[in-house]
């Protein structure tokens, strides 16, 4: 392995949350004035043993009981002021730590927004939902108490061993040798700790996945009466996660062992050997009594020094893990001189396209091997192929959900590559057979791609309706989608076209959340309408009062439609025959059925696909098949 190859060394804990800082930076001046006020605080708790020293070896010493009182109420009102500056410190720095928060999740969703969709492959889910919001609450809870606090108590430490030496520079030196080793176990725990703890966040991370996995598919597995295995998998990485975290919690104990330990046993000897100076007159009992009592007060910042170091490696790795996201590459970008994809008459020309997925094996060839195919304005262009050819992955092109690995995708002659992603997007709309909703009103779900639509009118109040599609524009909108994807049942829902459809539609059919979807596409009025199969739930009857209304929306509308069933290929103009990673043929379905044995091949089996998947108790199905095999007949007759 070259040097080049070699990994990058881990950056150092400190470089590492120094990342932090672009999110922090409008906070910095409430996290510095929380951090002068925990200062402050620990400044007078420091000054009450001073008071108190004074006390007996002044008034207490002497007799002089006038003085005891204004004494007293010298330390009492430190007291108060120690109270008063770490409620201070709270209240200053609780708005920092959820400003960053916001801030940090927002990045990351703005970015996992971007990313395309090959890495969304890759990832998954749980790990993604664990870092947005486990990992930016860790860093959360550490900016807003863990480091104020390191600062102020690192230096309550500093103040403090040097009032001890300032007291007596014996008793000093020796409290400080016997906390030396101190240091030496907290660095040894803190690498101990920062390994376990990134595994306890990433197994976090693999046990959400498994969670939302099984709620998501929570019928599948029900049907196959799965539910124990599902449970089995939760158990065995719930597991994996308890035993991290007791080696953890087992690593934690052992750290705190010595944190208690070493500070006691310096405790105890220093009180010994003071004692020992004391009755030698050597040193003063009011000395004696201050050095003890700012010993005591050192004792909380020296053992939540191991607690603070544990939140830090932590807030250290929630960052890491944060930034594994950030710094992922967006690497479907509009160029720097893209324009926006002008308005034209539609037409879609792949030319020499090639395409490989990035993680596929360098042993596989390309999935589509020199695409050329031109689709003509208006026309309906029907996209035929054994399953797993590449259909779906051509159509994902057109968007540039993925971008071609060589070769261009033209809209009327503009290469999709220099136009801004957004402006092709509302140019070309995309309904898929997997028709994913959002927990969102309907209306919200099928104007979706009507950004232009947002807002409407002031209501009755005056008030804005917000991030809302209203307004008669947006109806108009919504109703002819709605009509053309035959989706008028939504009309019919509880709370209408305002009922909030459950999480990813799971409350509707699969039929009905397709028809939406379908709306959806064609609420965006496109130029170009590229359809991967998105009719496959439909019963035949509605599938041929859609296409019926699709026919209408087509004709002025260019469109590309992966074809699973004969019917679906009536729809278009003409056919393309994908074969192999090639456009093998393009013509009409008759010209197809009379030179291309492939095409006969591939449409006898999305044939009987069809009848294995059609309600067979529909009349029309069985008008369709007929017609069907009558053409079918006649072309194999004239061949
Ligand atoms: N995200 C992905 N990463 C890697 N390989 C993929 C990915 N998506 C699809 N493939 C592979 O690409 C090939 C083509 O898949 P694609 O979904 O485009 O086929 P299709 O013709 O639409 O199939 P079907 O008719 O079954 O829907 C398949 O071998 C599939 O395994």
């Amino acid at each position: 392995m070259t040097d080049s190859a070699l990994p990058a060394p881990r950056p150092s804990t400190f470089r590492a949350l120094l990342r932090i800082y672009p999110f922090v930076q409008g906070a910095v001046p409430r996290l510095a004035l929380g951090g002068v006020a925990a200062l402050f605080a620990a400044v007078v708790a420091l000054s009450i043993p001073l008071a108190l020293g004074w006390m007996v070896d002044g008034p207490l010493a002497s007799g002089d009981t006038a003085q005891i009182l204004p004494t007293a109420a010298v330390v009492l009102g430190l007291g108060v002021a120690e109270a008063f500056f770490v409620f201070l410190r709270r209240a200053l720095v609780l708005g920092p730590g959820t400003h960053v928060d916001g801030k940090m999740r927002n990045a990351i969703y703005v970015h996992l927004q971007k990313l395309p969709v090959s890495f969304h492959d890759k990832w998954q889910s749980g790990q993604l939902l664990s870092r947005a919001m486990g990992d930016v609450s860790t860093v959360r809870r550490w900016l807003s108490f863990g480091i104020v606090m390191l600062a102020v108590n690192g230096i309550t430490i500093v103040i403090g061993f040097t009032m001890l030496f300032v007291f007596n520079p014996v008793l000093g030196a020796i409290f400080t040798l016997f906390s030396l080793p101190l240091f030496f176990f907290s660095a040894r725990f803190q690498r101990r700790l920062e390994k376990l703890s990134r595994r306890a966040q990433d197994q976090q991370g693999d046990l959400a996945t498994i969670v939302e996995e099984s709620v998501h598919g929570i019928r599948i597995l029900k049907a196959f009466g799965r539910e124990s295995h599902a449970l089995e998998g939760l158990t065995e990485q719930a597991s994996a996660v308890r035993t991290t975290e007791l080696l953890k919690g087992r690593t934690m104990a052992g750290m705190w062992f010595w944190l208690l330990f070493i500070p006691d046993s310096a405790f105890a000897v220093t009180l010994v050997l003071g004692i020992a100076l004391a009755s030698t007159g050597s040193v003063t009992v009011g000395t004696l009594f201050a050095f003890f009592a700012t010993a005591t007060i050192l004792r909380g910042p020296i053992q939540s020094i191991g607690f603070l170091l544990s939140l830090t490696i932590d807030a250290r790795n929630a960052l890491d893990r944060f930034f594994d996201v950030l710094d992922t590459p967006i690497s479907i970008l509009d160029a720097d001189n893209a324009l926006d994809l002008a308005a034209g008459k539609g037409s879609l020309v792949f030319d020499n396209v090639h395409f490989r997925y990035e993680d596929a094996s360098a042993a596989t060839p390309d999935i589509l091997r020199g695409i050329t195919l031109e689709i003509l304005p208006g026309e309906t262009m029907a996209l035929v192929g054994l399953t797993g050819s590449g259909k779906t992955t051509l159509t994902a092109l057109t968007t540039r959900l993925f971008d071609v690995t060589s070769g261009r995708i033209l809209i009327d002659g503009t290469d999709i590559r220099d136009v801004t992603a957004g402006s092709l997007r509302t140019r070309v709309a995309m309904a898929f057979e997997d028709a994913t909703l959002f927990s969102l009103p309907v209306r919200e779900n099928v104007l979706l791609g009507r950004a232009d639509l947002v807002g409407g009118e002031p209501d009755a109040s005056g008030a804005m309706p917000g991030v809302t599609h209203s307004g008669p524009g947006a109806e108009a909108v919504l109703n002819q989608a709605l009509d053309v994807a035959q989706a008028g049942f939504a009309r019919d829902l509880p709370r209408g076209l305002d009922t909030t459809i459950g999480e990813e539609g799971l409350s509707l059919s699969g039929g009905q959340r397709q028809r939406l979807a379908l709306a959806r596409a064609i609420a965006v009025a496109p130029s170009i309408l590229v359809l991967d199969d998105p009719l496959s739930a439909l019963d035949v009857t509605t599938e041929a009062m859609v296409e019926e209304a699709l026919r209408r929306v087509l004709a002025t509308t260019t469109a590309l439609i992966v074809a699973h069933r004969p019917s679906t290929v009536a729809l278009a103009d003409r056919v393309a025959l994908l074969h192999e990673g090639r456009i093998e043929d393009v013509g009409t379905h008759t010209e197809l059925m009379k030179r291309s044995e492939t095409y006969r091949y591939v449409m006898s089996s999305l044939d009987e696909e069809a009848r294995e998947t059609t309600n067979t108790g529909s009349i029309k199905t069985v008008e369709l098949e007929r017609e069907y095999r009558a053409l079918t007949r006649d072309e194999e007759a004239a061949l």
